[in-house]
């Protein structure tokens, strides 16, 4: 699996730009090989929560079809990060999952709000897991927040995917604890984890970039710096059945005890 990690900036409450700068980002990631492109969160709108009734996606259409046709045109999988959508009367931070023949494989609502960005005063938190398959590897997606709750990865990543992707718009203040958050979600799983955030910033935080890919040991193989930028890495996945094989975690759980 070669992914492609489109660490944008994302301009506040312009949908029009945001769209056009990731495709851009997903030509990017074809010429330079790609077979999955992963996106940041929320990348239609930024955190413009007091704007969604203008700006959301309504009922995700515009977003679905954009990720298929570019999914089509650049025959490439995309991890669609995640956009705000409208439905019915309710706002929700939206994962689609789209692979390369524009098949949706995937639909998937944060489940953790982030207060601290008012998420729990405008978005609708998710109910349901996100576990697909690309190209036959089986795989899960999580949105930002969501990496704090091991349990909510864990419950998943039990059910056998081998790699982990993340989209976020994670501030800068606090990357050092997204570093070791991810690396630790990579170690207790034995998954890679593979994981975007945006640059640039709103009027309220900074984004730093660092987006991340780590192998299943815990080991940084791809840091995407601080600048906007689309890295590609190749996924060695024989080291998760290698790792896995090494130290039976899963198998030694004692579930009946939690
Ligand atoms: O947990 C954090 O520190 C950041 C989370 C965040 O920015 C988000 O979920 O949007």
């Amino acid at each position: 699996m070669h992914v492609a990690l489109a660490q944008l900036d994302i301009k506040f409450g312009d949908p029009a730009t945001n769209y056009q700068r990731v495709a851009i980002a997903v030509k990017q990631a074809s010429q330079q090989g790609a077979s999955v492109l992963v996106l940041p969160e929320m990348w239609n709108t930024g955190y413009a929560l007091t704007d969604l009734d203008q700006l959301a996606d309504v009922d995700g259409q515009r977003t679905r079809q954009f990720l298929i046709d570019l999914a089509q045109q650049y025959q490439l999988n995309i991890v669609g990060g995640s956009v705000a959508v409208a439905r019915e009367n309710y706002y929700y931070n939206e994962m689609l999952v789209v692979d390369r023949t524009g098949k949706v494989l995937s639909q998937y609502d944060k489940v953790h709000r982030f207060g601290l960005m008012q998420e729990d005063q405008y978005i609708t938190a998710g109910q349901t897991e996100n576990i697909f398959q690309l190209d036959g590897v089986p795989a899960m997606g999580v949105i930002c927040y969501d990496i704090r709750f091991p349990e909510w990865l864990r419950k998943q990543a039990a059910q056998g995917p081998k790699v982990i992707f993340v989209s976020a718009e994670w501030p800068t203040v606090r990357l050092p604890q997204w570093r070791i958050l991810l690396q630790a979600r990579a170690i207790e799983n034995q998954a890679y984890v593979v994981a975007v955030n945006r640059v640039g910033s709103d009027p309220d935080n900074d984004f730093g970039g660092q987006s991340l890919v780590i192998d299943p040991l815990g080991q940084v193989v791809t840091d995407a710096g601080d600048q906007a930028t689309v890295v590609t890495t190749d996924l060695d996945l024989t080291q998760v059945a290698k790792v896995r094989s090494s130290m039976p975690v899963f198998a030694d759980r004692r579930v009946e005890l939690y």
